[in-house]
């Protein structure tokens, strides 16, 4: 990344944030609302979200990098167990993390445990707690989810100690020794009981974003932009054309293809014999589906549906990268490929 370092101001403050929480709680949503342009893919299907997506806030005190990690759901095939793992991977490397909630759902089950999975895997990472959604509900509605998301934390965080003083306070030594200093950045384990903040946004209407990025920014570290200006996504152009694919392939089906649905582009090429500014690319991707079922569905009466999935998923990719594309859709059943770790690797999970 060519960036003077010195064009900073000394007080720049520049790291990776990640938004964890259920499916469908909005991560994705307030990603692109932070990053202003859409970058992670949403729908109002469960986990859309496969790959991990950044997104970069460029502010003039400190830029946010922001990993966009699927939804952390109790691992039922190989594949969850993956998804999971990458979740833990991602929360071990980022300087803060924001746990969604939606404010119009209750806190449940699903929230607890992710709540857990979190304090348990990030040491003295903070954790701030966000209410998502606020524009769908009340103000009164509004402070009673604040107090039941603030119980969580403390509830969670005083489980979560109690439970390495029992294990005889492996790895606490380290963060008692006078000079380390986890208060500093509030670490949700180290020090107070509860979540680092708790704060109501709503990505749709713009309540508190500005706050929010403010925030997150002031829990950064002290650092020279991590990338150039500009940079909105460093994801590969390739995953996000199949993430388009995917999301439109899921569109309006009310099954359980989420699951079973992944798209690898077999092939992107130039086509030749066009002028330099009128340029197209030929894209050739593969849709696997797990049984002949699924493939029926995604296929559709006489094609009807894949050519349906063909025409909105060239138009979202025509308008990612500003070129006109050809887009060759196959649909491949892949056997029990949910349960298989060499093919999961082939596609890339
Ligand atoms: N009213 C309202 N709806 C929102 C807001 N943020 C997200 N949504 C909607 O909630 C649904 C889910 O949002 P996503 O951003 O895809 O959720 P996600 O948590 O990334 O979901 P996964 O990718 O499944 O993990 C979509 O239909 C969004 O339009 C918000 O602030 N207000």
């Amino acid at each position: 990344m060519s960036q003077d370092p010195t064009a900073a101001p000394q007080d720049f403050r520049a790291g990776f944030a990640v938004f964890v929480g259920r499916p469908n709680v909005g991560k994705s949503t307030l990603t692109n609302a932070l990053v202003g342009q859409k970058v992670a893919i949403t729908s109002n299907r469960p986990q859309t979200t496969r790959h991990t997506i950044r997104g970069i806030v460029h502010r003039t005190d400190g830029q946010l990098v922001l990993v966009d990690t699927p939804g952390m759901h109790r691992p039922r095939t190989l594949l969850g167990q993956r998804l999971n793992d990458v979740v833990a991977e991602t929360l071990g490397e980022v300087d803060v993390i924001g746990f969604c909630v939606p404010a119009d759902q209750k806190v449940g089950p699903g929230d607890r445990y992710i709540a857990q999975q979190v304090v348990a895997a990030v040491g003295r990472t903070p954790v701030v707690a966000v209410v998502t959604k606020a524009d769908l509900v009340p103000r009164d509605r509004l402070a009673e989810q604040l107090i039941a998301v603030t119980e969580l934390g403390r509830e969670v965080v005083t489980a979560e100690r109690a439970h390495r003083e029992a294990r005889g306070r492996r790895g606490a030594a380290a963060s008692s020794t006078p000079g380390a200093a986890p208060a500093e950045r509030g670490g949700a384990a180290e020090d107070s009981a509860g979540w680092a903040h708790v704060i109501p946004v709503s990505a749709t209407d713009g309540f508190q974003m500005a706050e929010l990025a403010q925030l997150l920014v002031a829990m950064m570290p002290v650092s020279p932009p991590l990338y150039p200006e500009g940079d909105l996504t460093d994801e590969p152009e390739v995953t996000m054309m199949a993430e388009l694919i995917r999301e439109a392939a899921l569109e309006g089906v009310r099954d359980e293809l989420p699951h079973s649905l992944a798209v690898v582009v077999d092939e992107v090429s130039e086509r030749e014999g066009r002028s330099p500014d009128n340029p197209m690319l030929d894209v050739h991707a593969s849709l696997y589906v797990e049984r002949p079922s699924q493939k029926a569905i995604v296929i559709g009466r006489r094609g009807a549906r894949l050519r349906e999935i063909g025409t909105s998923a060239r138009a979202q990719i025509e308008s990612l990268l500003g070129t006109r594309i050809y887009l060759d859709l196959h649909v491949k059943v892949a056997k029990e490929w949910q349960r298989d770790p060499k093919q999961l690797s082939k596609l890339g999970f």
